[in-house]
């Protein structure tokens, strides 16, 4: 999908030969095994990798993901995506993804900190706070984050807190950051729906995942007066036509570790809750779930692109000729979380904390300004709201390797 989209927007951009080259390969893509203990007494050999995808314009940035479906081709396409954030928001960063094939929900708290270590032990020539910064991803959060400060820390000598973003507020992490991925995602869906001229308190919202972006994008949109009619896990999917209380959700699923048997809702089929009525769609869990089967169903007006990837190309080209749904890309929606870990970065060189409600404005100025970019691109280019924040990234990194120049 991402060398698709990417074959696109270079035709589009009429790159040459060795622009596109330059910009489509990843620098680097780094594999490694780690024998790890389980609580069994047992050994179990985990597969893992980091991609940098490039480093132009500054070190590698990009989340660490732990899931069972993790391979090679995976984390490569999520290091490209990364890479366009980071130059569609205009951060001094490439772009990289790791991910370790693993099943985070099945393996104990000591299991996954000697996983975590391990990994960090192997990729330790290739990371670094000027080199390669991870953060929080699926399946993993700020305590996979302080492991890997506290394994990196331990080689150097001293605390290296810029080694990682979405760390622990006691590791320096930053005030926002756990919250800043959702926080965005709805903030740019309310900003969507202004520019289509609708309304956003007594709008209604249906979200795939309640997990770190799900959650926190519900609770934005709810604080706005959005009512959050639907919302599925990896369990399954409930539904309350008034409006979910999400505050009542979020004790439910912390004592029962899912969405499904929340009182006040009613269950509803996973694959048809995409396909309810509803202002804001935001599909928050999984890539490939907007497909090309689907998306003539969908009966959303804005489609929040809160997980990377949720769309296939057929589900693209549907969407193209409808027209009536205003997509915001996930370079785009999902950004709040790079934006606020680069934030955390630049935080933890100036050895200073700044508040939540700093980091929160910081972000809205910035994603405010990234979606007034790409909105007028599109307009003035004619070409979706993906093509046009796709084409102003990979434009801002083409330059950049153009301007740095070819090594003899
Ligand atoms: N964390 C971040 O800052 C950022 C994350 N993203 C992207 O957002 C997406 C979600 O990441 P994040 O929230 O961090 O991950 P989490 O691991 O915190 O949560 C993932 C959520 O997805 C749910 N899920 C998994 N499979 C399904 C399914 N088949 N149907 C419905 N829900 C499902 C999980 O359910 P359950 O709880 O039952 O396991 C969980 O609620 C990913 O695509 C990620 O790359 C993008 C930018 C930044
Ligand atoms: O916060 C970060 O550095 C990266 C977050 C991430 O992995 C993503 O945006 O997909």
């Amino acid at each position: 999908m991402a060398a698709a989209q990417f074959d696109r927007v270079a035709d589009f951009l009429n790159l040459n030969d060795e622009l596109r080259e330059r910009c489509k390969w990843p620098k680097r893509l780094i594999s490694v095994t780690m024998p790890v203990k389980l609580d069994s007494g047992e050994v179990k050999v985990f597969f893992g990798h980091r991609v940098q995808h490039h480093l132009t314009r500054g070190p590698v940035k990009g989340g660490l993901r732990y899931h069972p479906a993790v391979d090679l081709g995976e984390v490569a396409a999520l290091a490209m995506w990364m890479n366009w954030k980071c130059a569609l928001m205009d951060l001094p960063y490439g772009g990289g993804k790791g991910g370790i094939t693993c099943d985070p929900r099945s393996m104990s708290i000591g299991e996954l900190e000697r996983l975590t270590r391990r990994f960090t032990m192997e990729i330790l020539p290739f990371i670094g706070p000027e080199i390669d910064v991870m953060a929080p991803d699926m399946g993993t959060n700020e305590q996979t984050m302080a492991w890997i400060t506290d394994t990196y820390s331990t080689h150097a000598g001293y605390l290296v807190p810029s080694i990682v973003t979405g760390k622990p507020l006691g590791l320096q992490g930053s005030a926002g950051r756990a919250q800043a991925t959702g926080h965005g995602v709805a903030f740019l869906a309310s900003s969507a729906l202004h520019k289509n001229n609708l309304p956003v308190e007594g709008a209604s919202a249906v979200i795939q995942g309640f997990g770190n972006v799900g959650s926190h994008t519900a609770y934005t949109l709810a604080s706005y007066g959005v009512k959050i009619r639907g919302i599925s896990d990896v369990q399954g999917a409930i539904w309350h036509d008034r409006g979910l209380d999400v505050h009542a959700l979020r004790e439910h699923v912390a004592k029962t570790g899912t969405v499904v048997g929340f009182a006040n809702a009613e269950p509803i089929d996973p694959d048809q809750l995409l396909c309810q009525p509803c202002d804001v769609l935001a599909p928050c869990a999984l890539d490939r779930v907007i497909t090309g089967d689907n998306a003539g169903k969908l009966q959303c007006k804005i489609l929040a692109e809160g997980a990377n990837g949720p769309t296939t190309p057929e589900a693209d080209a549907v969407l193209d000729q409808r027209g009536d749904i205003h997509v915001i890309p996930d370079i785009l929606c999902n950004a709040g979380g790079v934006t606020v870990s680069y934030f955390e970065w630049v935080q933890n060189f100036q050895h200073f904390q700044w508040t939540e409600r700093e980091v929160l404005s910081k972000l809205e100025t910035m994603l405010q300004r990234s979606f007034e970019k790409v909105t007028s691109f599109a307009a003035r280019q004619g070409v979706s709201q993906r093509v046009a924040a796709q084409s102003i990234a990979i434009k801002t990194v083409a330059d950049a390797k153009a301007q740095r120049g070819m090594f003899p």
